[in-house]
């Protein structure tokens, strides 16, 4: 099920988008992924309440990102958060985000968790692996890992693009796919959003100026009062 007037993202467009909201609109990439996180844990609040353990995949990009703020947040909410990051982080930014999960408690696992260690020990996988600016396929150092999300009976929820997908097309060149039960599309969904067929589709990332609303045609939902998120189907 989709929203009928939205507007779904080819990836230059997303990509696009995220350059001028941290160019002419004067945004920090840290304020993004900050509101682009919270919306996240918001949104896992919602719909997976009862949810305590989540296992919280975190990979090399801005998307990894997300995923560490999440955690924080979700940490906050009152979930027992821990994180596994596959490739060693780069970015100072990544780094710090890291830091400050550690600061607060989370664990963040050293060994790839194993196929019945995630089916036995977490309520959901929240998979930060790749966002946006992902070209498949999925390079060999995340196989392991990908694997064991796509065959987990873990409810799995994707950040922004169910990763290993092909963000126009979806999953469709895929064998073996992952079939997240949440996306929470950030800014605005992405194409292969059309083919999500899980329970919840959320929006998060509240923090679009309207000149960037009307150019790229956005024709976004109103976000109710002060919440950072909002649930498409
Ligand atoms: N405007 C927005 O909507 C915002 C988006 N943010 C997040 O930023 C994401 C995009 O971040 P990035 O552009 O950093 O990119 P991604 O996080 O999508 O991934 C880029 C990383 O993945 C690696 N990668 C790409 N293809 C791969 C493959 N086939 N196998 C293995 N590794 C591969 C790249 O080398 C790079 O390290 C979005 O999806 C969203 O989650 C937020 O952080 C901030 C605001
Ligand atoms: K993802």
């Amino acid at each position: 099920m989709t929203s009928p007037t939205i507007r779904y993202l080819g990836q230059k467009d997303a990509i696009q988008l995220d350059e001028e909201l941290m160019g002419e609109c004067g945004y920090k990439l840290e304020q993004l992924m900050e509101l682009a996180g919270l919306s996240c844990a918001s949104s896992i609040l919602e719909a997976f309440p009862q949810a305590k353990k989540i296992l919280i995949v975190v990979g090399p990009g801005n998307n990894g990102g997300d995923g560490l703020v999440c955690a924080r947040h979700l940490k906050l909410f009152g979930y027992e958060p821990e994180i596994f990051i596959p490739k060693a982080l780069q970015k100072d930014l990544y780094l710090a985000l890291a830091n400050q999960c550690s600061t607060f408690e989370i664990p963040i696992l050293s060994l790839t968790p194993q196929l019945e260690e995630i089916n036995q020990n977490y309520h959901l996988i929240v998979d930060a692996l790749f966002g946006f600016s992902f070209k498949p396929p999925v390079r060999p150092e995340f196989s392991a890992i990908m694997t064991n999300m796509i065959n987990s009976t873990t409810p799995c929820c994707s950040i922004d693009i169910p990763s290993g997908w092909d963000v126009e097309k979806g999953p469709t060149e895929l064998s073996q796919y992952l079939k997240p039960k949440m996306l929470i599309s950030l800014t605005a969904p992405k194409l292969c959003a059309k083919f999500f067929n899980g329970e919840f589709h959320y929006l998060g990332g509240r923090f679009v100026p309207p000149k960037i609303e009307k150019k790229y045609d956005l024709n976004l939902p109103q976000y109710l009062h002060t919440t950072c998120c909002y649930r498409l189907s």
